[in-house]
Parts: C-alpha cells; sequence; structure tokens
C-alpha cells in the first residue's frame, strides 16, 4: 500500500477546483458535483451534510468547450523521484542544499527528517510536524512522509558514497548523478518488486520484459488510470497500523483516530480528502 502511493505522487497530481467553491449542494457545470444522499442510506453523518461534495479536476486551459475536457499532471507522469526533487526545476532549490550534491534535511531529536513547513513553526524549536518536500501531500499520511524521509536519506546516502569516490566531481555533478541513481532505485522497486506482487501472473503478460528506452512511447498519464484504475490502492488502506517507540517496541496501534472517532477508511479518504483540499491554492481556469 505504502509504496503504491508513493508511486501515485510520482506519476500524477490532478489540481482540483477548490473546495471552497464547491460547498453548495449543488451541480455547477464544470466544476461541482453534488451526490445526494439516498433516504435509505444508515450513515447520520451523510444525512446532516445532505449530500457529498465532489470538486472537479481542474481542466487544461482552453480544453472543454471546442475541444475535450483534459486534466492537468501538475507532477511528471515518469516514475523519477518527483515527490523528492519536486517537478520543476524552480522548486527544486527548496530540497536542495545549495548548490551542493545533497538534500536538505533537519535534524531532530538525533533523527534525519524533512526540512519543517515554517509557516507551521512558533519558534525555531516548536514546529508542527509538517514537512516541506517534492509533493505537497507529503503529509497526508505518516507512512507516506517516512517513505519520503527513507530516499531523501537514501539520495544523502548515495551522494556521500559518489563524493568519496569522485571528489572532482561539482555539486551539479553529484546531485544530478545522484539523483539518477536513487529515480532508477523507485523504478527498480516498482517493476520488480511492486508489479509483480499486485499483478501476480499477468505482470507478465500486461507488464513483460524491458525491452529498452522507446522514445516513441506517449508516457503521458492517462486520465482513467489516476482518476479511476490505480486508486485500486485505497481498497489496500488498512485501518490500524501499529507503531513503535524508539527502541522499536510496538507501542499501539496507530488508528486514523484523529478522523473524529471513525476508523473506516474510505471514511478517511473523505475526510483527508476535504481537509486536503481546503489547502489547495492552485485555482481553476
Ligand atoms: C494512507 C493512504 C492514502 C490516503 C490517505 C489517500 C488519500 C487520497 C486523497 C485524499 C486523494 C485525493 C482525492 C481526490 O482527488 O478525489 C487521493 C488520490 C489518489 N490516490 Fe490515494 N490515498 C492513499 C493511498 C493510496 C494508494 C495506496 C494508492 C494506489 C496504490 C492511491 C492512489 C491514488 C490516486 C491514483 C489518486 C489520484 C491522484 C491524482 O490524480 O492527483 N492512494 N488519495
Ligand atoms: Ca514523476
Amino acid at each position: 500500500m505504502q509504496f503504491g502511493q508513493f508511486m501515485s505522487h510520482d506519476m500524477a497530481k490532478t489540481t482540483l477546483v477548490p473546495s471552497a467553491k464547491c460547498n453548495v449542494c449543488q451541480n455547477i457545470p464544470g466544476r461541482c458535483m453534488a451526490v445526494f444522499i439516498q433516504p435509505q442510506d444508515p450513515n447520520q453523518g451523510f444525512h446532516n451534510d445532505q449530500c457529498l461534495r465532489v470538486s472537479r479536476s481542474s481542466p487544461i486551459c482552453g480544453s472543454g468547450r471546442s475541444r475535450p475536457r483534459q486534466q492537468l499532471n501538475e507532477n511528471t507522469g515518469y516514475i523519477d523521484g518527483s515527490p523528492i526533487y519536486g517537478s520543476s526545476i524552480d522548486d527544486l532549490v527548496k530540497f536542495r542544499e545549495g548548490s551542493t550534491g545533497f538534500l536538505k534535511i533537519k535534524r531532530f531529536n538525533g533523527l534525519q527528517l524533512l526540512p519543517f513547513d515554517e509557516s507551521t513553526c512558533h519558534s525555531a524549536n516548536d514546529c508542527k510536524a509538517t514537512f516541506v518536500a517534492g509533493d505537497s501531500r507529503v503529509n497526508l499520511f505518516f507512512g507516506l512522509t517516512s517513505t519520503h524521509i527513507l530516499f531523501t536519506r537514501e539520495h544523502n546516502r548515495i551522494a556521500a558514497r559518489l563524493q568519496r569516490l569522485n571528489p572532482h566531481w561539482d555539486g551539479d555533478r553529484l546531485f544530478h548523478e545522484t539523483r539518477k541513481i536513487v529515480g532508477a532505485e523507485i523504478q527498480a522497486i516498482c517493476y520488480r518488486e511492486y508489479l509483480p506482487k499486485v499483478l501476480g501472473s499477468a505482470f507478465a503478460t500486461t507488464v513483460g520484459v524491458y525491452r529498452g528506452y522507446d522514445p516513441d512511447v506517449d508516457s503521458t498519464v492517462a486520465n482513467e488510470f489516476t482518476a479511476g484504475a490505480y486508486r485500486f490502492g485505497h481498497g489496500m488502506i488498512q485501518e490500524f497500523y501499529p507503531r513503535l517507540d524508539q527502541f522499536n517496541r510496538t507501542t499501539q496501534f496507530g488508528g486514523f483516530n484523529f478522523v473524529d472517532g471513525t476508523l473506516h477508511s474510505d471514511r478517511l479518504i473523505f475526510q483527508v480528502h476535504t481537509q486536503f483540499l481546503s489547502q489547495q491554492k492552485n485555482d481553476y481556469c
């Protein structure tokens, strides 16, 4: 599940119409869809809300009128570690340690973590555990945050080794050679470990043997894949996750009880979704 979510964030980030613009139980063409609650639905919370307010994916400007509506992917569709490095050169400066070959990390309580989102800090030593990374969804779930931290540390581990082997490399060379290796590691885990487990015997017929890079393949991500098919992973989310103390002993089960006492994962997605949308800054066309 956890690697799958990380992969989905490497391949796609669909901009949504801000939820504040969809706060009524009404269909607003092109923007919002209201899913009305059926009288027989047993969920009282849904009845209180009257409908589920669904924001539509933002269109690419100009599409949806004389030509079919197309959705925007804010991230690089290639599996290239973009949750770690960002999807644009401008963003990279936020994560790279100056002009060195290393990624920024924050040392906290003897741990190497991601930099804190300073807008959530009351003082230098009093910050919320909200991190900055190449994909803004890094804080959506602590398993996902851990995966980000893992690959950020992996980058710095490899960069340190490469630096020892190639002391003449400048920061740019060191950074990009390392990034290439980390991206390749993520691809290798995806194709050699994750997909064979997910697809089972269908792996051979659906993915098959890698025959080398083909520049003619359209590498953009299909809407059907992100909006539908790949969300199969939501069904893999467990309701409880074991948590470890500093001695790696199981302390308690970390349920999703921050979601107003309910532990059902569908509801989790819905709740996190609403929280997450309220943080979105991007507007639609
Ligand atoms: C703790 C686990 C997870 C949580 C809390 C979570 C939550 C969410 C939320 C809130 C969204 C945005 C909802 C929306 O666009 O309507 C989303 C989108 C998505 N999720 Fe998950 N998810 C989790 C795990 C997974 C897993 C394991 C997979 C696949 C293996 C996955 C695949 C996707 C995909 C493909 C999208 C659409 C991405 C886009 O187009 O931007 N998610 N998820
Ligand atoms: Ca990517």
